[in-house]
């Protein structure tokens, strides 16, 4: 992986210093940063920097709080992942984003629309600290995914290492390759996950989901993801996973999904509808670090 890889020498221009929150939503962490009270434009380098376990400060993805570019709208947010690459969408950053913007005294609401590469969602802090988040109604059309298919079936055949997985393709913003396996301890995420990540079918790349059906409302989750590798929970692909469920008749909303970092609760009441995500948002501490330009 990039971010286990010694972090070169970037330029010879002075350094920069930023102010970030660590922050993590079951165990999938972030460096989050205010671009509002400071000037903050990320290079790709700088992403994997911040990322890097070693070398920086280490982080699934890196979150950039910025103001709006719209009517009507509180914030933007824009989301890295480790290997730099800029991307649509992300459910645990969405949660620790309000968390920040409500801790930081970036607002004053509970209740924020916020601008995402993909599109508005409008997260929620309940009373109990939980933030609460509308992701949107998912997407299933292949072509929308994006996933290369002459078929709309649901469940598809996409060849990996000589065997033929059967997979649901659905975009939550972001596009997700779901799989239900017997057992998601045994299930090959780490050897399959970046094969499927890359998979020429996926010309976006995908994040990889291995689904255990536990019962009717709860299931086991291990994801994959795209530009980060396995993390210890993803928001995104729990919602893309419970949508698969339901869609191939499996399970019920709500489902209690248990990663290896916690559990999430996600509600879908059926195609057009949207998905909505519930789970904690947790602040680690503050500090500052210099950004080799
Ligand atoms: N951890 C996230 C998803 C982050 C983005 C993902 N790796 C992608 O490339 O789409 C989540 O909680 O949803």
């Amino acid at each position: 992986m990039p971010r286990h890889r010694p972090i070169p020498h970037l330029s010879d221009n002075p350094p920069m210093k930023i102010r970030f929150t660590k922050m993590h939503g079951l165990g999938n962490d972030f460096v989050v940063i205010d671009a509002i009270n400071q000037p903050v434009e990320l290079t790709a380098a700088q992403a994997r920097f911040l990322a890097d376990r070693r070398f920086g400060v280490g982080c699934d993805q890196i979150l950039i709080v910025e103001r709006p570019t719209q009517p009507g709208v509180d914030f933007r947010y824009r989301i890295f992942n480790a290997d730099g690459s800029e991307v649509e969408q992300c459910g645990n950053g969405a949660r620790c984003f309000v968390r920040f913007v409500v801790d930081a005294h970036l607002t004053e609401k509970q209740e924020i629309r916020v601008e995402t590469k993909s599109g508005i969602i409008a997260p929620r802090l309940e009373g109990n600290g939980e933030v609460t988040v509308d992701m949107g109604a998912p997407i299933l059309e292949p072509a929308r995914v994006p996933f290369i298919s002459d078929s709309a079936e649901l469940i598809q055949p996409l060849a990996v290492d000589g065997r033929d997985y059967a997979i649901t393709a659905v975009s939550m913003g972001n596009p997700h390759a779901v799989q239900v396996v017997d057992n998601v301890d045994t299930a090959p995420v780490e050897t399959h996950g970046p094969i499927i990540e890359r998979h020429p079918r996926f010309p976006a790349r995908v994040n990889a989901g291995f689904m255990q059906i536990v019962d009717r409302h709860a299931i086991r989750l291990r994801v994959f993801e795209r530009g980060s590798g396995e993390t210890l929970a993803c928001g995104t692909g729990a919602c893309a996973a419970v949508v698969t469920g339901i869609a191939r008749g499996l399970i019920d909303s709500p489902v209690r999904v248990e990663t290896r970092g916690g559990y999430l609760s996600i509600a879908w009441q059926g195609p057009g509808t949207p998905v909505m995500m519930t789970g904690p948002a947790v602040a680690v501490f503050d500090s500052e670090i210099e950004l080799p330009k």
